[in-house]
């Protein structure tokens, strides 16, 4: 399943994250790539041991972990921390890959369940740069404002098109999420999303409350069964 969530930064924060990544050093992305996605890979990033690296994940994390429509969706047991990316006009694209399964951080291991793109820079400001993604429907296209997000699962094909004008900003992270299938997952996330609809109709009408308490403990003994904190 593919979900795009929208205006997860404000505009505020955008701008911060835009000034400080103006400053930063930026290397070459092959650095953190795996063996078969080091050919796909033609961009730039920051070394995720940049204390600038560190400041603006941790700043990005935060959000996220506030976010509702983000933790409905996703579940996070644990995020890896995000990568900063740059793709230049002319030179800059990423080739067709698959994300390792496992990644290595802090003495641990991560399983990439869910891959995320938050996009920073303004889509009217870069030509190219979609990101594709073979979802089970087929080939999908994103390219979102910028503080808006996609979630899609690591299990997916996926890559950036060639960018031909101004420059591409992205901050690029993976999700091991509690509940590890994904169609299950998109089951609570739907049905949490429905339960959070009736709610707001409860508001207005008593009859509902009894209605709204039954699904959610469905939701709470169905997440009981599939997730594996
Ligand atoms: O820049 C993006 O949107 C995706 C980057 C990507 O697929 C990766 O770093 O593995
Ligand atoms: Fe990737």
């Amino acid at each position: 399943m593919l979900i795009e969530i929208p205006a997860v930064l404000e505009p505020e924060t955008l701008r911060h994250l835009r000034a400080r990544l103006a400053e930063a050093a930026w290397g070459d992305g092959t650095a953190t790539a795996g063996h078969q996605s080091a050919k796909a890979k033609h961009n730039l990033q920051i070394d995720a041991r940049d204390p600038l690296a560190k400041e603006l994940g941790e700043t990005v994390l935060g959000i996220l972990g506030r976010h509702p429509l983000f933790l409905s969706a996703a579940l996070p047991q644990r995020v890896f921390p995000p990568l900063f990316a740059r793709y230049r006009a002319g030179t800059d694209w990423f080739g067709d890959h698959v994300d390792n399964a496992i990644r290595y951080w802090q003495g641990g291991t991560l399983r990439t369940d869910l891959s995320s793109t938050l996009f920073l820079s303004d889509p009217e400001s870069y030509d190219g740069g979609e990101l594709t993604i073979q979802d089970s429907f087929g080939p999908r296209s994103v390219k979102l404002p910028a503080g808006s997000l996609v979630l899609y699962p690591s299990s997916s094909l996926h890559g950036v098109t060639p960018v031909s004008r101004g420059e591409r900003l992205a901050a690029v992270f993976w999700t091991q999420s509690l509940v590890r299938d994904d169609g299950q997952r998109r089951i609570l996330f739907e049905l949490d999303q429905e339960i959070q609809a009736l709610q707001r109709d409860a508001a207005s009408q008593d009859a509902l409350a009894p209605r709204v308490l039954a699904l959610t403990n469905i939701y709470h003994n169905l997440v009981r069964r599939w997730a594996t904190p």
